[in-house]
């Protein structure tokens, strides 16, 4: 049995938002998004352990929210990079578990059940990403304005986090990665360069990433809905 611990990097600069605000702390439904977002790995059974990645300088902010809160689960808040690929690096050897969940603050919507699916699916196939069919025909164009192909939609998958590893293995991909090739934009790119196959857990279209103003508005919605359902639910 694997144990696991969680990486949720929270140390972006949310510059596609209009406020120019680090989006785990814009504010959903009256608490920070990073609020939302570690309230799933809190209560999920199968994380032992969670490290917060805060950006330079914003570290006594995480620490202050993980204490105002009452997550008992965070051992640590690491200091993020420039990209986010050195902010999950950061905390990698912050956990001592087998296992490591990689996962977005931007998506406050992630649900314990998802998380045990993701560790379930990768202590079966060592490797798991949380994912959702693509619903658009989506086009590859030439750079000039073009399209030049449409894939096969049917083999198509839109990623989400988390994403479950080794982590012993994800510090190797990152180690390989320092040493060159593009900068990628998820965790499973790196292990997929190494020959892992990733296992797709089928996520939820509500796990999306807070990346623009719509999206924040959007989350609101949600978390009002949710709030509703439970309220007529007690
Ligand atoms: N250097 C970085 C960049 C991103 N992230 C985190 O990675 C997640 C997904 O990134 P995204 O939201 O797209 O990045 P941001 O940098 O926050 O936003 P933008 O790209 O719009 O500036 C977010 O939870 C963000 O906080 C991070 O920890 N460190
Ligand atoms: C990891 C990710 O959320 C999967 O969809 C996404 O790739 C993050 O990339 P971003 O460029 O930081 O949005």
């Amino acid at each position: 049995m694997m144990t696991w611990g969680a990486v949720v990097v929270a140390a972006g600069r949310g510059t596609r938002m209009r406020a120019g605000e680090n989006k785990p702390y814009l504010l959903l439904g009256g608490r920070p998004v990073l609020a939302h977002t570690l309230d799933a790995f809190e209560r999920c059974p199968a994380v032992a352990s969670i490290v917060v990645i805060a950006a330079p300088g914003e570290e006594a902010r995480a620490a202050e929210l993980v204490r105002a809160e009452g997550f008992h689960k965070v051992t640590s808040i690491e200091t993020g990079g420039r990209e986010r690929q050195q902010s999950v690096f950061a905390g990698l050897s912050a956990l001592d578990t087998d296992g490591v969940l990689v996962h977005d603050a931007a998506r406050p919507f992630v649900t314990s059940a998802h998380i045990e699916s993701c560790c379930r699916a990768a202590q079966a196939h060592g490797a798991s990403a949380l994912a959702v069919p693509v619903k658009d025909t989506i086009k590859v164009s030439d750079g000039k304005g073009f399209i030049v192909d449409t894939p096969d939609r049917s083999t198509l998958w839109s990623v989400q986090t988390p994403q479950a590893f080794s982590r012993i293995e994800l510090i190797e991909a990152h180690r390989r990665a320092q040493s060159g090739g593009t900068p990628a934009t998820d965790d499973a790119m790196l292990l997929e360069r190494m020959g892992r196959k990733i296992a797709i857990v089928v996520g939820d279209y509500t796990n999306f990433k807070i990346t623009t103003p719509e999206d924040l508005l959007l989350a609101e919605m949600l978390l009002t809905r949710r709030h509703g359902e439970k309220s007529r639910d007690d």
